[in-house]
């Protein structure tokens, strides 16, 4: 099976890596060629900078496209199916904005368009939640979709470094996203989430407007200090829920007590968890970022082509309609403006620096919050668990 790959940095090198190792089933393929950008030198025989000679190459069977970005990744992808071949790609943010057009036009001509990577890295994530549907509604989508925030919270916590500087180890490992702000604003979950939902609820639906959005570039060290006083851990979360007609999903930093999966879901780590009713909750963990377990995850796909495994069938047929109010949580607000009578409906009650709301329903308190950021632009916000008998909120 001939393979090109277009782009050659962390995933790119580590799908050439793997191939070449030629281990157990992946001795069948062969990267025939690699793309790499105008003016750029060569420096292996495989390397053009001709997309063209890519597309028209007869003997190319699959595309894997691991540029990132919107364009040239859409235009390319789009057509590389037309030119009937195979393609695979781990770039969420192009998947997230286009999975209807690719779903289509790979049908129209009799193709295969594969992307487990793009959702949890190495974790066969799209895998179970296909396998999933097989049986169950899926109702309860909820992860922590991202290497990267989950790599700096946890490096915060454990050693108390500053948010910038663990921020510049991610990118070295090449866990971060060339604009590391989708990491820590909450776009790259948003992605994750809105594929997951994709598939889940047979549903299209893109990464703006309407979906509530809250990452961690405000996260202190203050703060995590005074989560762990509370006994709890900060997460970046990614969730959806569906009810009847309506689904709602947001991405916002959530609190954990110490005992919850989610705490001690370390590094680059990923956990995301499903809720189906005869399967109940079913949890999939493993690294969500990095050269090799990304690179795994996009030649599983690869050998799924060559073994004829069909993947679930898409149609987005369903008419689900998005809800604001579908989940209330209770939140701590971090802020130096006096934001009592802004919450003043949620039971707002003051803990030292910081401000505990009550029954706020998701969509009215990212509403609320943006209005908070426009006065305080350092302000933080995180969703509290349930409350325990006995335990701190
Ligand atoms: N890194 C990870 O852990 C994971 C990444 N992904 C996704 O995989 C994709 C690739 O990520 P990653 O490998 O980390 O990113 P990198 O930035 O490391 O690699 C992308 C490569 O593509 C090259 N490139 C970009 N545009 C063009 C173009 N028009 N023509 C030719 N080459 C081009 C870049 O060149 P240059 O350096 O000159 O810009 C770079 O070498 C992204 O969509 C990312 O979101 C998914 C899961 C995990
Ligand atoms: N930047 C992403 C890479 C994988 O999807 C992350 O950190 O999760």
């Amino acid at each position: 099976m001939n393979i090109a790959i277009l782009g050659f940095g962390t995933v790119g090198t580590g799908v050439y890596k793997i191939i070449n190792q030629a281990n157990r089933q992946t001795q069948n393929l062969h990267v025939k060629h690699i793309l790499i950008r105008k003016n750029k030198k060569p420096d292996l025989p495989e390397m053009t900078d001709d997309i063209d000679a890519i597309l028209n190459d007869k003997d190319v069977d699959v595309v894997v496209e691991v540029l990132g970005g919107i364009e040239p990744a859409h235009q390319y992808i789009i057509a590389a199916l037309k030119h009937k071949k195979h393609v695979i790609t781990a770039n969420k943010a192009v998947i997230a904005q286009y999975m209807a057009e690719f779903t289509k036009v790979s049908k129209e001509n009799g193709v295969k368009f594969y992307f487990e990577s793009s959702v949890g890295g190495g974790i066969p994530w799209i895998q179970g939640l296909e396998r999933a549907l097989r049986i169950d509604d899926v109702n309860k989508i909820q992860g922590i979709f991202n290497g990267t925030s989950n790599f700096i919270l946890d490096q915060m916590h454990r050693t108390g470094e500053p948010f910038n500087d663990v921020l510049m180890q991610a990118q070295q490992l090449g866990y971060a996203e060339a604009d590391p702000s989708a990491d820590i604003d909450g776009i790259d979950v948003a992605n994750k989430l809105c594929i997951s939902v994709d598939i889940a609820y047979d549903l299209f639906i893109k990464p703006d407007g309407e979906l509530p959005i809250f990452g961690i570039r405000n996260i202190t060290e203050d703060d995590m200090a005074h989560f762990d006083q509370l006994g709890m851990t900060v997460k970046l979360m990614g969730i959806s829920h569906q009810v009847g007609n309506a689904f709602d999903y947001v991405v916002e930093p959530t609190l954990y007590y110490g005992d919850a999966l989610e705490a001690h879901t370390t590094d680059n780590y990923n956990l995301i968890s499903l809720h189906g009713k005869t399967i109940g909750v079913l949890k999939f963990m493993g690294q969500g970022a990095g050269q090799l377990p990304t690179a795994n995850a996009v030649i599983q796909d690869i050998l799924d082509i060559f073994q004829n495994k069909e993947h679930l069938k898409r149609e987005f047929k369903s008419t689900f309609k998005y809800r604001s109010d579908l989940t209330k949580n209770n939140y701590i607000v971090r802020t130096e403006i006096d934001c009592s009578q802004l919450f003043k409906r949620f039971e707002p009650v003051v803990r030292g620096d910081y401000l505990v709301v009550h029954n706020v329903p998701v969509g009215e308190m990212h509403r609320l919050m943006k209005r908070v950021l426009q006065k305080d632009e350092t302000a933080f916000m995180a969703s509290l668990p349930e409350k325990r008998e006995g335990a701190a909120k």
